[in-house]
């Protein structure tokens, strides 16, 4: 499926690339490019495709799950898809507590020992999937993974959550992304380069 989802998450036209007025990421990171599969909710065909695929991942890793969990807010629509395909409750994470009302961070019925998996839009650094992780760990439950629609492969991301020993699977990613834009000619041999040399080093690349 990695290279069929990144030709669709194209067509729909959810990458956007801008090297020279590079976006902010949630992590702080200066990036050349942006993925922006909240797009995918308007599209009832792409969305179900993802929605089994996730399912499928879930059922090959984590056959053992009792909850779904959605990371605040790109996540929750995509867990509430898998959740219903798989007949299983849901649940969301809030990247912080709320501030008024019961002051949740997880909203939904969460109980001690429950199996969870984790379902997440897209990994940067990992930082929001280990903060939900972390908030379903202290209400008692085991994490048992995490998937998502799509990962930078960004060492950081990498380190970080085999910190947090969170094992992780994703339906495409960012080396399947290139081949296929650098294949559609959306992205020049040039670009390449600059878009390799970035997740190299993503952390300073915006300041030079
Ligand atoms: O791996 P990370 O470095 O944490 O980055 C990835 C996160 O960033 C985006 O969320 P964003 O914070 O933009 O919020 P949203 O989901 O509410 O749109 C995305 O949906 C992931 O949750
Ligand atoms: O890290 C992020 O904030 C981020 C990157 C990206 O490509 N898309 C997105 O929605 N968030």
């Amino acid at each position: 499926m990695d290279k069929k989802l990144v030709e669709q998450l194209l067509d729909i036209e959810a990458v956007f690339l801008s090297p020279n007025e590079p976006f902010t990421w949630s992590s702080g990171i200066k990036s050349p490019i942006y993925c922006d599969n909240r797009l995918t909710l308007s599209y009832p065909h792409l969305r179900k495709e993802i929605a089994k695929g996730l399912a499928e991942k879930i059922n090959m890793h984590f056959p053992n799950v009792d909850l779904i969990a959605g990371t605040a807010t790109a996540g929750i629509p995509h867990a509430a898809w898998v959740s219903d395909l798989m007949e299983l409750p849901m649940c969301y994470v809030r990247s912080k507590a709320k501030g008024h009302g019961k002051g949740n961070q997880i909203e939904g019925k969460v109980e001690k020992g429950q199996r969870v998996v984790v379902v997440e839009d897209l990994i940067s650094t990992g930082g929001s999937v280990i903060t939900a992780v972390q908030a379903l760990r202290e209400a008692g439950c085991e994490v048992v993974g995490v998937v998502a629609i799509f990962t930078y492969e960004l060492e950081k991301g990498k380190q970080q959550l085999n910190e947090f020993n969170i094992e992780h699977h994703s339906l495409t990613n960012y080396s399947t992304l290139l081949d296929v834009a650098l294949e559609r000619n959306i992205i020049t041999e040039n670009d390449l380069d600059t878009l390799k040399a970035w997740r190299k080093d993503p952390g300073s690349w915006g300041s030079n």
